[in-house]
């Protein structure tokens, strides 16, 4: 199995650089984990309460349990996803049944800060976009998909997700084997992963 880890900052487009690159490819040998379905969950608290808490520091993420799974997928062994609602802020009952596959793409804003994560893989990236980028993206994905409004997302602009970037996902990037430029959709560097990939199929 070869592990594929992606970070960035939000908003830099980690999800889409993966649909391109998953994108033509059969369905039964990639599979991808995001970082953002093992949000540790917080079905305890009020509503109120869980929108106090700093979804960007690395306590948020339940990673014992995305790094016992990844050994599991490793094994071959299959998983039970966990699923996050980030309208309601917590982890839902339901998980989703997922098999192993020869590649595995991780992918999230903290993968790349976890010392015991980052050595599963076998080839980390960073995909850059520049914060001012990041935000506008931020907020049009967050008001439209996410269920947030406009004070809501600049407020854990500013509290959490700026400083949490400044403190452990920009300094992540020296752990990353490909930098990927992302201010622009970058074809050329999704096609150089494909070929990565298919080397590894065939
Ligand atoms: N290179 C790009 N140029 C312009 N918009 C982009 C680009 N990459 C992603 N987007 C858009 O920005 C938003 C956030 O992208 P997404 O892939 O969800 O980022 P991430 O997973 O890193 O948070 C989405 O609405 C997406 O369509
Ligand atoms: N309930 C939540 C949980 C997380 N977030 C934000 O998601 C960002 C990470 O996801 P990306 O897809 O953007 O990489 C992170 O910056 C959290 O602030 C949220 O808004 N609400």
């Amino acid at each position: 199995m070869l592990i594929i880890g992606i970070a960035g900052g939000t908003g830099c487009g980690k999800t889409t650089v993966v649909n391109q690159i998953v994108n033509e490819l059969p369905d039964n040998v990639v599979g991808v984990i995001s970082q953002d379905s093992y949000y540790n969950d917080l079905s305890h608290m009020t509503k109120e309460e869980r929108s106090q808490v700093n979804f960007d520091h690395p306590n948020s993420i339940d990673f014992e349990l995305l790094i016992e799974h990844l050994n599991q997928l490793k094994q071959n062994k299959s998983i039970q996803k966990p699923v996050y609602s980030f309208v309601e802020e917590t982890r839902l009952e339901k998980t989703i049944l997922t098999e192993p596959r020869k590649v595995m793409i991780v992918e999230g804003i903290l993968v790349l800060s976890n010392p015991k994560i980052r050595e599963l893989f076998d080839i980390k990236i960073f995909v850059h976009a520049d914060s001012d980028e990041r935000l506008i993206r931020r907020l049009q994905r967050d008001i439209k998909e996410r269920g947030h409004n406009l004070e809501k997302v600049l407020h854990r602009y500013q509290t959490a997700v700026k400083p949490m970037h400044n403190q452990f996902i920009e300094p992540s990037k020296e752990f990353a084997d490909i930098i990927i430029p992302n201010n622009h959709y970058n074809t050329v560097a999704v096609d150089i992963v494909k070929t990565i990939i298919n080397d590894k199929l065939n």
